[in-house]
Parts: C-alpha cells; sequence; structure tokens
C-alpha cells in the first residue's frame, strides 16, 4: 500500500494530468491512494470568489463561470468524448451547489468560517473526482473517496485539528473493505462530527496523504509536486542550491517551518509516528532521485542538511531591571501573547534575566504591543520594565542538521561568515537538540546571509567574488584584462568565481548584478547611465552582495572619499588611488579602524612600489616584532625612468612624455616630477610603521623650477622645454663625479625627506635600470645589510596585477 499526493501544480490542466496518470501506472498492480490538490491557483480563485460575493460584488459571478469552465475545458480534453458526459455533468452539479453558496452569501452580505471552508473544498472535491474518472476511462476502475466521510476533525473551520483515532479507523475500514486497487481522495478536505466541511490549512492536501498514510500504515508516502526534492537552500535566491538525497523527519520538519516550501509542516507529524519513509518527488522529471525523508537517513558526513530563512518577522524585547531574579515574568509574556493567539516562532533570554526576545510573525505586531503592554502596566507605571521594544523587517535564517550536535565550531563558522559580510544578528537561538541553530537578522540582509551560508557549508567547487570597479584607464582596463584571462583559472585552482558586477568611469557607470562580461565590456559601460559617483556606490551597497570589494582604480579624490561608507557596510577596498592614505593621517586611521570594525579589507599595496610587495614585506617584518631604523628608497617609476633616459642629447620634456606615454606617470605627471608622489609613498611606508606623519612634515627639494607648475599640464610641457639648460646643467654636475641622478626618498628617526641625489657607482641605487623602484628597509633585524625590495615600480601591467593580487586577498579571509 502506498499513498501518492499530486500538488497544484502537478494537475494544474490536462496535459499535466495526463502525467500524473502516467506516473500512476506504475502503481496499477498494488493497492494505492492517491490524493489530489485543487488545479493550481483554483483556491486563490474560489476564496476570491467567495470574498467577492460577500463583499456584495457580482464580479464573484464571472470567477466562477471562469472556474467552472476552466474544469469543464479539463475534462473535456482528457476524456474522450464517449466517455465524458458523467464527469461533465459532476462537474456541473458541483457548480451548481457551488453558485448556490455563493448566491446566499451574496443574499447575506457575509462570509462565516464554515461557509468559506464549504466553497474552497470544492476546489479538490473537483479536481479529484476528474483525476478519478480519467484514469477509470483509459486504466482501471478507481475509486473516489469522499474525505468529509473519513477524516473527523474538531470545529476549526479552515485550520481544522483531526481526531485521529476516529479517522484512523474510518479510513482503513473503507480502503481496507474495498478491492478496488486505485483510490483517489480530494486533499485538503474534512469534515466535523456533524458532517460540516471543514479544511486542514493552506497546503493541507500534504497533511490529508499523510493521515491516509499513517491510518493505512502505508509502505511508503510519495509526496509529487514541481520540484526535484527538498533542497540545500532556496534555489531562487541560492542558484547553487542543491538536492537533499535524504533527510530525517526531523530535519524535514524543521526546514519546512523555516521555509522550505516543499512539504507542509505537519505533514511529518502521521507518517513519523508509523515511521514510514516519505519521497518527494518530480511529477515533470520522474526520473529524477527526488528527496527521501526517513527516521536514519544513510548520507554520511554533512552537518548540515540546508539552510532556511522566514521572512516578515519582528522581534519583540521585554526589557527591564525589575525583571531579574523575579519568577513568572515570561509566564505572564507568553500568557498575554497566547491570549491573542500569536504564534511565538522564536525565543531568546540573556543569563542576566534583564531582558526577554521574541520573534512573531510581522502581521501580529499591533496585537502583541497591545497585549504585552497592557499586561505589564503595573511594571512599566513603576519603571521596572521598559515599554515593549518592535523591531520590524527581519528574517530568521536557520542552519538544520541532525549531525550538527556532534560537531563542534559550526556556530562559530556560521557568526564567523555573518560577520565577514557585515551582517548584524539581532537574536539567536539554539535548542539542547542542536538540531537548528536560527539567527535573527534584517530582512536587507537576509538572501545574502543564505548565499554566504551556503557557499560556507554546501558549496566546495567555488566561492563567489563581487566585485565593483571604479577607473577602466590605464591600470583599470590591464586589470580587466588580467581578470578576464584567468577567470577560468581562478575557478580550477583557487576555487573563486569572479564577477565583475559594476563598472565606471567618470563618464559612465554600469551596474549589474549577474556579472558583465569581460570581452565586451568597454561597449557595454558606453551604452549604461551618466556616472554619479554616490549613485553608483549607493548601487553597490544596496545590492548587498555577498563577497563585495570596491577597487578604486582612479586618481580620484572624490571616489578616495567613499572607502569609509563602503568599509562601514563590510565590503573591502582595494586601491592603488593614493589619495585616501596620502589624506590628513585622521582619515587613513578612520579607514583602518573601519575595516576592522566591520570585518572588511582595506588593501593598498600599489600605493609602493606598484607591484611589488612592499608594504606586505613591511607589515611582515612588524608583524613578527621588527622595528624600523631606517627606509631609504627610490620610490619614483616615473623619475627612475626620466633620469636613466636623460643624458642632454634629448630634450627632458621628450624623455618625460615619453614617460606618460608608457603610463609610468600619475594622470597628472606633475604630481610625478614636483615629487609629491614620492611624498605620498614615503609617507604611507612611515605611517604604516607607525609614524603619524603628515605631508608638511615631509621636506622635498624641488630640482624642477618652480615655473613648470604654472597653468596646464601642457604648459608644463612647454615650460620643461624652455628650461633644457636647467636639466643638463643637472645632468652634467652628476655625471662629472660620475655619478647618477636619483630622486630618494628616506624616512628615519620619524623624519621624511625626498629630493634629487647624486648616487655614486658603489651606492644600492646606482644599478637601478628601467623604471625601476628599490626600497631598502634597515631594521633591527637588518641593521647593516638591509632587506631588499626592488624591481619594475611603474606601468599598468605591473600595477593591475599588485591590485589583482589584493582582490583575490579579499577573498581567502
Ligand atoms: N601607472 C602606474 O604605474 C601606477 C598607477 N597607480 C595609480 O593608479 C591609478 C590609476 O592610474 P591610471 O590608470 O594610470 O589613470 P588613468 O587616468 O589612465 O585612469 C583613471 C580612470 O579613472 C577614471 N575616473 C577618474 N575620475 C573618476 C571618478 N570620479 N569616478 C569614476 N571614475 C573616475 C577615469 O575615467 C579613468 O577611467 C592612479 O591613482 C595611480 O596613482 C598606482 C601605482 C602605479
Ligand atoms: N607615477 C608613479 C606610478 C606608481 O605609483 C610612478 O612613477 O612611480
Amino acid at each position: 500500500m502506498r499513498v501518492l499526493k499530486f500538488g497544484g501544480t502537478s494537475v494544474a490542466n490536462a496535459d499535466n494530468i495526463k502525467k500524473v496518470i502516467n506516473i500512476l501506472e506504475q502503481y496499477s498492480q498494488d493497492k494505492t491512494v492517491v490524493v489530489i490538490s485543487a488545479l493550481g491557483g483554483v483556491t486563490d480563485l474560489l476564496i476570491k470568489t467567495g470574498t467577492l460575493a460577500a463583499n456584495k460584488d457580482e464580479a464573484y459571478k464571472e470567477v466562477l463561470s471562469e472556474l467552472e469552465k476552466r474544469h469543464l475545458d479539463t475534462v473535456k480534453a482528457l476524456l474522450p468524448v464517449t466517455q465524458q458526459s458523467s464527469c461533465l455533468s459532476k462537474v456541473k452539479q458541483q457548480f451548481n451547489e457551488l453558485d448556490e453558496i455563493c448566491e446566499g452569501v451574496y443574499r447575506l452580505n457575509e462570509l462565516s468560517p464554515r461557509t468559506r471552508d464549504r466553497i474552497i473544498s470544492f476546489g479538490e472535491l473537483l479536481s479529484s473526482q476528474i483525476v478519478a474518472d480519467y484514469y477509470a476511462a483509459t486504466n482501471q476502475p478507481c475509486e473516489w473517496l469522499d474525505v468529509r466521510k473519513l477524516i473527523r476533525t474538531n470545529n476549526n473551520f479552515g485550520f481544522a485539528a483531526v481526531d485521529f483515532d476516529v479517522t484512523n479507523q474510518l479510513i482503513a475500514d473503507k480502503v481496507n473493505a474495498s478491492t478496488t486497487k486505485l483510490f483517489a481522495a480530494p486533499g485538503f478536505v474534512a469534515a466535523n462530527a456533524d458532517g460540516h466541511t471543514t479544511t486542514l490549512g493552506r497546503g493541507g492536501s500534504d497533511y490529508t496523504a499523510a493521515i491516509f498514510a499513517g491510518a493505512l500504515q502505508a509502505e511508503a508516502l510519495e509526496i509529487w509536486t514541481d520540484v526535484n526534492g527538498m533542497m540545500t537552500a532556496d534555489p531562487r535566491w541560492v542558484p547553487n542550491a542543491k538536492n537533499i538525497a535524504e533527510i530525517s523527519y526531523q530535519e524535514a520538519m524543521e526546514l519546512s517551518h523555516f521555509g522550505a516550501k516543499v512539504i507542509y509542516p505537519p505533514t511529518i507529524q502521521p507518517v513519523m509516528a508509523r515511521q514510514i519513509p516519505v519521497w518527494v518527488k518530480n511529477t515533470f522529471a520522474p526520473q529524477e532521485y527526488g528527496t527521501l525523508i526517513r527516521n536514519t537517513p544513510s548520507v554520511e558526513g554533512e552537518f548540515i542538511r540546508g539552510i532556511s530563512s522566514m521572512n516578515n518577522i519582528a522581534l519583540l524585547s521585554l526589557e527591564g531591571s525589575g525583571m531579574i531574579g523575579i519568577p513568572g515574568f515570561s509566564k505572564r509574556l507568553f500568557e498575554a501573547l497566547a491570549k491573542e493567539e500569536i504564534n511565538v516562532i522564536l525565543i531568546t533570554q540573556s543569563s542576566s534575566e534583564h531582558a526577554i526576545c521574541v520573534a512573531i510573525n510581522l502581521a501580529d505586531v499591533e496585537k502583541a504591543v497591545k497585549a504585552v503592554d497592557l499586561a505589564f502596566e503595573p511594571e512599566i507605571k513603576a519603571g521596572k520594565v521598559d515599554a515593549l521594544k518592535v523591531e520590524r523587517n527581519l528574517s530568521i535564517i536557520a542552519l538544520v542538521g541532525d549531525q550538527m550536535k556532534s560537531h563542534p565550531g559550526i556556530s562559530g563558522k556560521m557568526f564567523g561568515v555573518l560577520g565577514r559580510n557585515g551582517i548584524n544578528v539581532r537574536a539567536i537561538a539554539q535548542g539542547s537538540s542542536e538540531r537548528n541553530i536560527s539567527a535573527v537578522i534584517s530582512f536587507n540582509d537576509a538572501k545574502k546571509a543564505v548565499t554566504v551560508l551556503h557557499e560556507a557549508f554546501f558549496e566546495f567547487e567555488y566561492k563567489n567574488l563581487n566585485v565593483a570597479i571604479t577607473g577602466v584607464g590605464n591600470v583599470g582596463g590591464k586589470l580587466l584584462d588580467q581578470l578576464a584571462q584567468q577567470q577560468a583559472y581562478l575557478q580550477q585552482h583557487l576555487k573563486l568565481k569572479v564577477k565583475v558586477v559594476a563598472l565606471a568611469n567618470s563618464r559612465k557607470m554600469l551596474l549589474k548584478e549577474e556579472g558583465i562580461a569581460l570581452d565586451n565590456w568597454k561597449q557595454e559601460l558606453d551604452n549604461s547611465a551618466d556616472m554619479q559617483l554616490d549613485e553608483f556606490v549607493a548601487g553597490v551597497v544596496a545590492r548587498n552582495l555577498p563577497n563585495t570589494v570596491f577597487v578604486d582604480v582612479t586618481a580620484n579624490a572624490d571616489v578616495a572619499q567613499i572607502y569609509g561608507k563602503l568599509l562601514s557596510k563590510s565590503i573591502s577596498v582595494v586601491a592603488c588611488n593614493k589619495i585616501a592614505c596620502s589624506s590628513p593621517y585622521n582619515y587613513y586611521q578612520q579607514l583602518k579602524s573601519l575595516a576592522a570594525a566591520y570585518n572588511a579589507l582595506f588593501l593598498f599595496e600599489t600605493n609602493v612600489g606598484a607591484g611589488l610587495p612592499v608594504i606586505g614585506t613591511l607589515n611582515d617584518l612588524l608583524r613578527s616584532g621588527d622595528r624600523i631604523n631606517r627606509m631609504q628608497a627610490v620610490l619614483s617609476g616615473t623619475l627612475n625612468f626620466v633620469f636613466n633616459n636623460y643624458d642632454g642629447t634629448r630634450p627632458f620634456a621628450e624623455v618625460v612624455r615619453q614617460a606618460q606615454a608608457e603610463g609610468y606617470t600619475e594622470p597628472d605627471p606633475r604630481l610625478d616630477l614636483g615629487g609629491t608622489d614620492v611624498m605620498r609613498k614615503i609617507m604611507i611606508l612611515a605611517r604604516e610603521a607607525g609614524e603619524q606623519l603628515e605631508m608638511d612634515d615631509i621636506s622635498n627639494t624641488q630640482f624642477l623650477p618652480a615655473s613648470c607648475f604654472d597653468g596646464s599640464v601642457e604648459d608644463f610641457y612647454q615650460e620643461m622645454g624652455k628650461q633644457e639648460a636647467h636639466f643638463q646643467k643637472l645632468y652634467k654636475e652628476a655625471a662629472d663625479k660620475g655619478c647618477k641622478l636619483k630622486f630618494v626618498a628616506t624616512f628615519e628617526n620619524g623624519k621624511a625627506s625626498v629630493g634629487l641625489q647624486h648616487i655614486p657607482p658603489a651606492s644600492d641605487f646606482y644599478h637601478l635600470y628601467g623604471k625601476d623602484n628599490i626600497v631598502l628597509f634597515y631594521t633591527q633585524r637588518y641593521p647593516e645589510q638591509p632587506l631588499v625590495v626592488k624591481g619594475a615600480g611603474a606601468g599598468a601591467d605591473v600595477t593591475a596585477s599588485g591590485v589583482f593580487a589584493d582582490i583575490i586577498r579579499t577573498a581567502r579571509v
């Protein structure tokens, strides 16, 4: 004996019903009960009909006639013409009855719960009758069961409670006495002891099937629906959600209670008591394995079975010093809520007993506030308890798994993941069964929370990294090339899927949650909206995507000002723009504090030495307890290139132009030539070494005549041309001494300076070619022979690869 239940989508139309009949054919040899839901959408329309009629709206007639037509059409599409008449007349008869009831409702201008149940019962009564007749016409006899005579309930219309003693007996007597193999029964519908129709709650067809399975001690219950079984998370939120092959009754109950809509929560009770296995199968893909719910699921090693969520939650907090150590407060709180029939979904109380928190449905808030404030009126007046605090628009997310209890670290991992993604937890509950860890969070974070938890507990293939890039010039363009080139590698070797979800330059901005195609970004960006920095940042924040990193590849001060906003939303920031770190010390420090406070990373390795590991090396030295005595460095790729290539045979301005053309200079080359870029870099190094240095504290001996800084960048080039003799003199003075010119930065004893120096052949700086940088760290552990970092210190490719490395670092936490 088996019991099968087919849901509304499985019987939504004639084609689907044919699929149901195909599935039933394989059960033709055994006694089988088939429980049928109303045709998809019909229950809602029946509710609408009743409500319209009760509101004296004649439109109810139209809805009814549409419903009648839909059922008649289904019969006509299924049954051969010669066999239609009996089924058609049954349908017409049911609609006549329904018409009369609705007319009564219309006349009385009233819809009682009892009449409402009567009206909505027609959906299942009709659909099951049609399936029974079609099966009988195409296969073998099928007996339609009038569940109103078999399932006995109390008078709680709309959500009636089953009297199992009577029901089990009635069902067993009826089915066992019959020689028919296949029975079709309407789901959802039952009757009270007086024979009045009742219903079992929305989703109650699953429950009907479980009641039959329990009463008949079936070998299995099969719930046929439109998905491949229960899933590890809601697939609308988590596209990588996986099917759960096996799951225990308790886990299934927890998951369905917390929002996994595949199975109606009360369904488990009658089958669990008799240990009847439950299959969840897909009517539209019957070959799929589905989910097996049973006592001891055989899948080993899975600590978490699924993640679920419940929205429209409110949190009520009753707080007050007057509650401490006084028994009876919680009893009174729950009594007040129970009196108003408010369901409590989650409870937490701090061990200090100073506060008790309960989560309820948002819809019950007003009732709850009134009831609780009234119940505690004397204490509130006496100032012992505060008026009830309410937080709205919350969700509950829950990790569910029987095996959690034998495995430490699950909650640590859960809250670590939430914290790293900036998701604030408002309340937590874990029962002693340790089967469910629930957290109350903002509704705005719910999708992100489920996504990151799923990633952490189920997705071992790869982690998604969502990247927002501002600036697609020289460096930004190369960065996008490198990301495109490395996508497959990252996925294969680092288990990272990097998605560029936002892109902007000074003119245009593009936000695309599903990811921007990296082979076509230029065109897409050109065709996108005009750039508004605030809107762009708001868009990145509002999408609230997990593992988001904002990358600043501009040289813009406004962009550098928005890092704080991002970090405080736990969005990591990677910058090659040096403006933030070389702004007044307070801002630099504030960004570091925000990053620490919100579990985000603020990385700017390319601020010094482009792709060279300069800041990383300095940090490693400091973290291991070393102390910096002195830093001496050539930090400008541009200036090193210029002085390596200038010997008076070509105009100085032309060599500078070449440095700009090759992508070594700042977007404004005067920052390089005037030494500002180097001042910024040595200041950033000093700050990283713990010094509170400002730009004004750094001495800079300029080698460029002041007149070069008047006017535009083009004026700057013109003026350098006019000052050629000055540059020739600089070169000659050094060359005459056998020296090279290098623009050197030094930090020692809390002081920093930058300036042009004559470098003799014996110096570490002498053999520094092309656009190379060099940094000498003299430390307590490297007192005489410094630790040296040397290599290309400018250029779009190397800088982009440094930015790339920082981006990947944000994903590895
Ligand atoms: N070139 C190099 O070797 C190195 C460069 N950097 C830094 O890289 C950054 C970028 O340099 P490049 O790519 O050479 O500059 P670029 O001038 O070629 O590109 C700058 C990009 O930023 C965009 N932009 C400017 N203002 C913007 C705003 N308000 N909103 C959105 N986008 C804006 C521009 O449209 C352009 O796409 C600079 O901060 C530079 O200091 C750092 C290390 C080495
Ligand atoms: N303009 C800079 C580029 C790197 O920061 C330089 O020349 O070093």
